[in-house]
């Protein structure tokens, strides 16, 4: 995946949201770490993976993809609040013991809670590779990850010109 890319648009889409409701000159790390926990919470219960209590299946493929997308942009945008744009990710570790999906979600829970409290390059680092872990689990490729990020930049621009 081609990460300096997708931190590039990132960059783009915000400081047009940014501008366009006059933050430029806010922190607004915490807001994105809460909102990036939230869109965390959203995707695992579109996977429905911790609803023991029900049979219900989980939802579409691109549905999750979408979910997971929303993630990636809040990552993205942490690091470079944090001025952690220029990080180049280690080629994919595949995990040594099977991981359930419910255990993968509680870890990226936990790597984001780190990342919050030191801001360094190490934890955003693993911050973002357990979350790579994670689509593993979900069956995303880096290709489709990519084009799904490219396609939701895309209708956040849209969002903010129709005044969202
Ligand atoms: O500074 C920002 C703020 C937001 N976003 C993106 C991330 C995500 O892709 C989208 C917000 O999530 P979503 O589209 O789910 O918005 P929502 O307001 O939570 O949606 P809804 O009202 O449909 O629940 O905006 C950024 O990239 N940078």
């Amino acid at each position: 995946m081609n990460l300096q890319k997708l931190f590039e648009m990132q960059k783009g889409l915000d400081q047009h949201i940014e501008q366009n409701h006059n933050l430029e000159n806010e922190n607004l790390f915490d807001r994105k770490v809460l909102a990036l926990l939230v869109e965390i919470g959203e995707l695992a219960n579109e996977t429905r993976c911790f609803k023991f209590w029900s049979v219900k299946p989980s939802s579409p493929q691109a549905t999750i993809l979408e979910e997971f997308v929303d993630g990636i942009h809040f990552m993205l945008s942490l690091g470079i609040e944090t001025g952690l744009s220029e990080v180049d990710l280690p080629s994919q570790k595949q995990s040594e013991t099977e991981v359930s999906m419910n255990e993968q979600f509680l870890k990226v829970f936990g790597r984001i809670n780190d990342f919050r409290t030191t801001k360094s390059r190490e934890h955003f680092e693993r911050m973002i590779q357990d979350y790579m872990m994670l689509a593993n689990l979900l069956g995303f490729s880096n290709e489709d990850i990519e084009q799904a990020y490219i396609s939701k930049n895309e209708v956040n621009y849209k969002r903010q010109q129709e005044g969202y």
